[in-house]
């Protein structure tokens, strides 16, 4: 059961908050959805779902993205969920990078967490199902994110090709299972065997990727982002890239950092693109 939160008008078009008791989850969850303007039962419009970053809630992106006026323009409805299961029920790290506020996108295999963090199946399934029987949206979506985020949505759109039309993210961890934020989530979510780590990382996956499944990606990464050397690692990424001839955009741009700053930078630049395929 659906629980509407908040209802603001932006663009034209409508920011909705809800909550809901989550199957995969189990817990309450709570997502948000820009409804573009027009959008309704005989105009149903395509959904870009956006996955935030470490600490994030449904709330970052839709506050400082400065998304709406070109969803807006394009007829593309977004739908930001949290980045975790959450509660007291829940278990928790003091840590910023493990926990509530740090899914990951993984369903984890390791008790306590395999309960509640169950992000994959939650975006990949649950979430998409609930929109579409919900919402005035089409069945076409595309995925992006930033940074924990931009590893989820490249993670799950090479891993769910043909559910995805297309996608992109910001400063994304590419290569989890390689770096210290991942190494610790994975860890901690997947147990000691690396082999369940590579099902979850986007170098990984592209590796394995059949041509068949390709699917565009873009991906933006600032120059002066303090994590690029030791946690993101797009270089690992663009070798791979190189290697399949995958067919992946990868602009890095100088001076930026990786904050919301450069996200509304070049978010009109990800919805278009997403546009041309949804
Ligand atoms: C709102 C905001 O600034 O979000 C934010 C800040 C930092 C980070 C880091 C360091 C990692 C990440 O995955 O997400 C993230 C999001």
């Amino acid at each position: 059961m659906l629980e509407n939160i908040s209802s603001t008008k932006v663009s034209g078009g409508w920011h909705k908050q809800y909550t809901h008791q989550a199957s995969s989850t189990h817990c309450t969850m709570r997502f948000a959805i820009f409804l573009p303007p027009g959008a309704s039962e005989t105009n149903k419009v395509p959904v870009m779902y956006w996955l935030s970053g470490l600490t994030c809630t449904d709330e970052n992106f839709m506050q400082k993205a400065g998304a709406f006026k070109k969803a807006a323009e394009l007829g593309i409805a977004i739908v930001a969920p949290d980045t975790s299961p959450r509660g007291d029920t829940v278990p928790d790290d003091e840590s910023y990078d493990f926990g509530q506020g740090a899914g990951f996108y993984v369903n984890a295999t390791q008790a306590p967490y395999n309960v509640h963090y169950n992000m994959y199946d939650y975006v990949v399934t649950e979430l998409p199902a609930l929109i579409e029987a919900h919402f005035p949206v089409t069945d076409k979506k595309a995925i992006a994110g930033h940074s924990m985020g931009g590893h989820g949505a490249l993670m799950i759109a090479l891993k769910n090709p043909k559910q995805f039309v297309s996608a992109s993210a910001f400063s994304p961890i590419v290569n989890p299972i390689n770096c210290p934020w991942g190494e610790k989530a994975f860890s901690h979510y997947l147990g000691t065997d690396k082999a369940a780590w590579r099902n979850y990382d986007s170098c990984e996956l592209m590796k394995q990727a059949s041509p068949e499944d390709y699917l565009p990606l873009r991906i933006d990464q600032g120059e002066a982002d303090n994590f690029l050397v030791e946690q993101l690692k797009t270089e690992n990424l663009f070798l791979v890239v190189n290697e399949k001839d995958y067919p992946a955009e990868i602009n890095m741009h100088a001076g930026y950092d990786h904050s919301y700053y450069f996200i509304s930078s070049f978010i009109d630049e990800h919805l278009e693109f997403h546009h041309r395929h949804l």
